[in-house]
């Protein structure tokens, strides 16, 4: 057992897929996965381990930003010797083409989190970067189910709500899509020498407009975790 996670060890596997959203946890796990039992619900942050293709693969909710995605990465790399993580996300279209149920791939990770500005002093800008095999693996999942799939810089923001932060000059230098977690999530799997990547389905497109409904990202993207579980067990 670990701070925040109550599996014992062994309860789970060295492949994680993590989604922001708990319930979209539990629906992984009882849609996608054979035998899955619950291993965590401390702070209902819930997290499952089953099978997937025979592999064992486990499900851990990480809640929303920075802070609290790198609490449970930390705990899964140093506490449970978790080897590959993918983030299973939702995501703020930026560029012009993306539309609603488009999948994005994570090849890097811009941020203006203080997290990775002060990780090896001022003169230092760590780039948080996608696991190569993963990235390209996640690609060709994609393009097996015929799936829009696009490849890219995303920015991981800290404020949701941010009024001051330029979409429109990201949108410009090629940024993809707006999301909370994935800076933090390749920096630790740096200093661990993990795996990672982030995946995300497009549930609104902040130009262009349109959403999903909080149900509808919950439950419907099916091809995103279907494209994350395809890679993990490779
Ligand atoms: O759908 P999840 O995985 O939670 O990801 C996105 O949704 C949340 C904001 O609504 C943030 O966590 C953002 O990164
Ligand atoms: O962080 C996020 C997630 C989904 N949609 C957004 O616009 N931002």
């Amino acid at each position: 057992m670990s701070t925040h996670i109550a599996a014992k060890k062994g309860e789970i596997a060295d492949r994680v897929l993590l989604p922001g959203d708990p319930l979209r946890a539990k629906f992984i796990a009882e849609n996608f996965l054979m035998d899955a039992k619950r291993y965590n619900d401390i702070r209902n942050m819930y997290g499952y381990t089953g099978k997937y293709q025979g592999v064992p693969v486990s499900v851990q909710a990480t809640g929303m930003g920075i802070p609290s995605i790198g609490i449970y990465v930390h705990e899964l790399l140093a506490e449970y010797q978790v080897k590959k993580l993918i983030r299973v996300g939702t995501a703020g279209g930026l560029a012009p083409q993306l539309k609603l149920r488009d999948i994005v791939l994570a090849q890097a990770a811009s941020t203006d989190s203080s997290v990775i500005h002060n990780i090896f002093g001022p003169s230092i800008s760590f780039a948080p970067t996608a696991d190569f095999d993963l990235l390209r693996q996640a690609y060709q999942a994609a393009q097996n189910i015929e799936h829009a799939a696009y490849v890219g810089n995303v920015i991981g923001q800290d404020r949701f709500y941010d009024a001051q932060i330029n979409f429109k000059q990201l949108a410009a230098y090629g940024v993809l899509a707006a999301e909370m977690e994935t800076p933090i999530l390749y920096l630790l799997a740096a200093q661990y020498q993990a795996q990672a990547l982030g995946i995300f389905t497009i549930s609104n497109h902040i130009f262009n407009g349109g959403e999903t409904t909080a149900q509808e990202r919950q439950e419907t993207f099916g091809e995103m975790i279907t494209v994350a579980l395809e890679t993990i067990i490779k």
